[in-house]
């Protein structure tokens, strides 16, 4: 204790002025202590502010001696750094109310230029029961403020980091998002924290991450990961507030903070990165990839990279290319002074493509297809050169077959319309530059519907391949052989020195095509029909000489087939008539320009008519009223006649129902043309017919020529049946003249034989005639069939007849009888008569001689 003067005095409990020895004794003992106590810095002040008392303590903590600083205002060794008027009130506090103030730091800088903190606490001291002095105690707490000021300097920092890093950072406290930046805010495009806030990053992911993990599984795995490495980094695709998706990369710190584990995450947009990555992943896929050769060369030009396709491409391996100066033998073209030339244009126009030849280490020559650019850098300076080359060998081959296809018949091979045109154009164009001549041979095979039918398609197919052979050997190579589809060949006879070469010509090809061919199982005897034009003659263009080839053929088929026709002026006349025909007759039923006449079919024993058969008739408008054969073949050529022949169905049927409804039930007899008993639906038609007029079948009689039942073969006994199921009669027409078997009769289920009207013409005069029809009515009555005589016209025809047994007959002269009165009883007139009053019988004569069935 440095001041004798100054002494330590508390106030003794009870005592209010003067001390006894005992606390005189006491304090001394303080006194003594505080000087010695090593922690406890103290010091004292009189009412004037000097200082009275100063430890050891405030030597060695203020690093001011006792002797400088007894005395001194303490002000000048002590000053408080903050809040100093604080201080001072606080020191005027205790001298003010005598008790001591609360503890509290302060910092302190001591006149020895020391910065402190001090944890002081200032009490009063009494002597002779006045308040003489102050003492403080001062404990140093520097490390401690300087250890919280740093921990409170970390935190603000932290702080400061956490809210303005630009990498997002957020908080997960069980799984759960605790806390997070403006910048996750912002990179998840969320303008509210509390739409993140609580929840799982798991949300902000889609399902699945990119390798096909669900998000939620593998972000527990990385969190797994980060809490037993302390930290961990790793790629993530997100998905914001605004759906919209994105790259991350993590790094996912896992803390433990009050025995609670939290992990800290800083996730940093790398979309663009991974972009970048993706784009440079597959430019090097592409690279190597490729199946087309790709070679890199630097500025030199040398070559810095070839693909692996380089190789399988030319032959040259990239060790043999890599570091090498590039030239034309490097990439397979051998004419160095064409690559020198390509690459003059690639610099130029900095790049250039096109075909060129290449041959591949060991001499194969391909196509190829080579493209060359230069690659400018950044500042557009021409670092690097790029060549692409491609083997297009596959591809020709294939734009070839194309074309090939395109223009030749898949079955035959031959040229097909296209080119036939193609190559008729270029023919032409020499021949009238030549002055010379030209041929067009238009074949079309006799029947080959036929075969087909008969024989099946694939059989048809094998004769027209076997056909064009045949034909291609017929022409010599200048020529042109093509198919035009169907059963149609167009042959061009290019050159030719006179027509009588085009004849010579067609006749070698009728010929060979007329030689049998043996086809699988089958032997075929075919033949054709060849129309011819010539140029100049015939037409000066490619349309008119192939019409009129076409007009030349049709006439050669019309001339009986298996022959050849030049065109003529004539004949392109008689084809314009016969299309126009032929569109007329297509438009005929639609006008309804077709009748039916009846002819009555009269029983010979009572005259009575029992029946009429309906026979076609075509009003035209210019030619007048004209009997099926006008028109029955013409419309069998068009495909007609199954509309036709329904039409006579339906209308016989409806006049047959009207008889019935006037009394008189006559049976109505229809002819069925090929091409209906050919279609499959018949009976159908005919039930039809049947139920739309309400006529029972049993007045419905089906006639059949011969011919058409013999063109059925094993198949007609079916056929009949199927008609005959309707419960109509059958009739066979025409009968003796097809030849057929008589023991087949007896397969038919038919009711009745009509005799052909050619036997009746010579019934007289040739014996034969009358032992034909002797025969067929024998034949008849031995079937049970009923038997009827067409075409009689006489009363000596009648008489015969009658006299040999035949049951019914039709012709001429029943008119005649019916107006002489002659005709057995009243019924024939009856039935003629009632039938000429509705105006569809022909008039008494009128009936024609010959009359072809429909
Ligand atoms: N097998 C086969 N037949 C075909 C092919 N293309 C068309 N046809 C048939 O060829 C036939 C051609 O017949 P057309 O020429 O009209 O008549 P056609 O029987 O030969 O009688 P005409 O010519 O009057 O002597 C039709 O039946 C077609 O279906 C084919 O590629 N293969």
């Amino acid at each position: 204790m440095g001041d004798q003067e100054c002494s330590v005095a508390a106030p003794a409990q009870g005592e209010s002025g003067r001390p006894g020895q005992q606390a005189l004794d006491l304090i001394a003992r303080i006194v003594a202590a505080i000087e010695l106590t090593p922690l406890v810095a103290v010091h004292s002040v009189d009412r004037g502010g000097r200082v009275c008392f100063w430890n050891q303590t405030c030597v060695q903590l203020y690093g001011v001696a006792a002797e400088q600083a007894l005395g001194q205002p303490l002000a000048q060794l002590l000053q408080p750094q903050q809040r100093a008027a604080e201080h001072a009130a606080a020191l005027e506090q205790v001298w003010h109310s005598g008790r001591p103030s609360p503890a509290r730091d302060w910092q302190l800088r001591s006149a020895a230029g020391r910065l402190l903190w001090v944890y002081s606490s200032m009490f009063p001291v009494y002597r002779g029961g006045e308040l003489q002095q102050v003492f403080c105690m001062d404990i140093d707490v520097t490390a401690r403020r300087r250890e919280e000021g740093a921990l409170l300097s970390v935190g603000a920092n932290f702080r400061q980091m956490f809210e303005q890093s630009s990498d997002a950072i957020l908080v997960i406290e069980r799984d759960r998002i605790a806390e997070l930046n403006p910048a996750a805010l912002a990179l998840f495009d969320c303008a509210d924290p509390g739409r993140m806030l609580g929840k799982s990053l798991a949300d902000f992911s889609p399902l699945r991450q990119d390798g096909g993990a669900l998000s939620a599984q593998a972000g527990l795995a990385m969190a797994q990961q980060a809490h037993r490495l302390g930290n961990w980094r790793y790629d993530w695709r997100y998905t914001s507030c605004g759906g919209r998706q994105f790259w991350a990369e993590v790094l996912l710190t896992s803390i433990t903070l009050d025995h609670e584990f939290l992990f800290y995450a800083v996730v940093r947009d790398v979309s663009a990165r991974k972009l970048a990555e993706q784009r440079l992943y597959l430019a090097a896929q592409v690279f190597e990839n490729s199946r087309d050769a790709i070679l890199l060369a630097d500025r030199g030009p040398s070559v810095i990279a070839v693909n692996q396709a380089y190789a399988a491409v030319t032959g040259l391996s990239p060790a043999e290319m890599v570091g090498q100066a590039l030239d034309g033998e490097r990439v397979g073209i051998e004419d160095g002074e064409l690559f020198r030339q390509i690459w003059c244009a690639m610099q130029d126009q900095g790049h250039w493509q096109g075909e060129i030849w290449a041959q591949r280490r060991g001499g194969a020559r391909y196509p190829a297809w080579l493209s060359l650019a230069a690659i400018a850098d950044q500042q557009g300076v021409v670092s690097n050169y790029m060549l692409i080359l491609s083997d297009i060998s596959e591809r020709k081959r294939s734009e070839e077959t194309t074309r090939h296809q395109a223009e030749h018949d898949f079955l035959t091979d031959l040229p097909n319309r296209v080119l036939l045109l193609d190559r008729l154009s270029l023919a032409l164009t020499a021949a009238r530059r030549n002055h010379s001549m030209l041929a067009i041979l238009f074949l079309d095979l006799d029947r080959f519907k036929h075969i087909n039918d008969t024989l099946g398609h694939h059989v048809g197919d094998l004769l027209l391949k076997e056909v064009a052979a045949r034909l291609v050997k017929c022409v010599r190579a200048v020529d042109t052989v093509s198919r035009q589809g169907g059963d149609e060949f167009v042959i061009i006879l290019a050159d030719i020195g006179g027509i009588d070469q085009a004849a010579h010509v067609a006749a070698s090809v009728l010929q060979a095509i007329t030689q049998t061919y043996e086809l699988e199982l089958h032997r075929l005897d075919v033949t054709t029909s060849i129309g011819i034009s010539i140029f100049p003659d015939d037409g000066a263009d490619i349309e008119t000489l192939v019409k009129n080839a076409d007009l030349a053929m049709y006439h050669a088929k019309e001339g009986g087939r298996n022959r050849f026709q030049f065109f003529s002026a004539e004949m392109n006349a008689q084809i314009v008539e016969r299309v126009a025909f032929e569109n007329g007759l297509r438009g005929a039923l639609r006008e309804g320009q077709f009748e039916l006449e009846f002819q009555p079919e009269v029983d010979i024993a009572s005259g009575a008519t029992l029946g009429a058969e309906a026979l076609i008739r075509w009003r035209h408008p210019q030619l007048g009223l004209l009997l099926p054969e006008r028109f029955i073949a013409v419309a069998e050529d068009c495909g007609l006649m199954v509309g036709i022949g329904n039409w006579v169905l339906r209308e016989a049927c409806r006049q047959a129902r009207r008889w019935q409804e006037q009394g008189r039930p006559l049976v109505v007899a229809v002819n069925i043309s090929l091409a209906q008993l050919m279609q499959n639906n018949l009976a159908h038609s005919v039930a039809e017919a049947l139920e739309v007029s309400g006529l029972a079948p049993g007045l419905l009689e089906l006639e059949l020529t011969e011919a058409i039942i013999m063109r059925q073969g094993g198949a007609a006994p079916a056929k009949l049946q199927a008609l005959r199921a309707l419960g109509v009669g059958l009739t066979i027409d025409d009968f003796g003249t097809g030849y057929s078997r008589l023991g087949h009769l007896r397969d038919y289920p038919v009711d009745k034989l009509k005799i052909d009207r050619s036997f009746m013409a010579d019934l007289a005069a040739e014996p034969g005639d009358a032992a034909v029809v002797t025969a067929i009515i024998g034949v008849a009555r031995s079937l049970k069939l009923t038997v009827v005589a067409e075409g009689v016209e006489t009363a000596e025809q009648l008489a015969f007849l009658r006299q040999h047994g035949c049951d019914r007959y039709q012709g001429r002269y029943i008119a005649l009888a019916a107006a002489n009165g002659a005709a057995n009883g009243a019924d024939a007139d009856g039935a003629v008569a009632a039938q000429a009053a509705e105006g569809r019988v022909p008039a008494p004569g009128g009936a024609p001689g010959s009359d072809p069935r429909v």
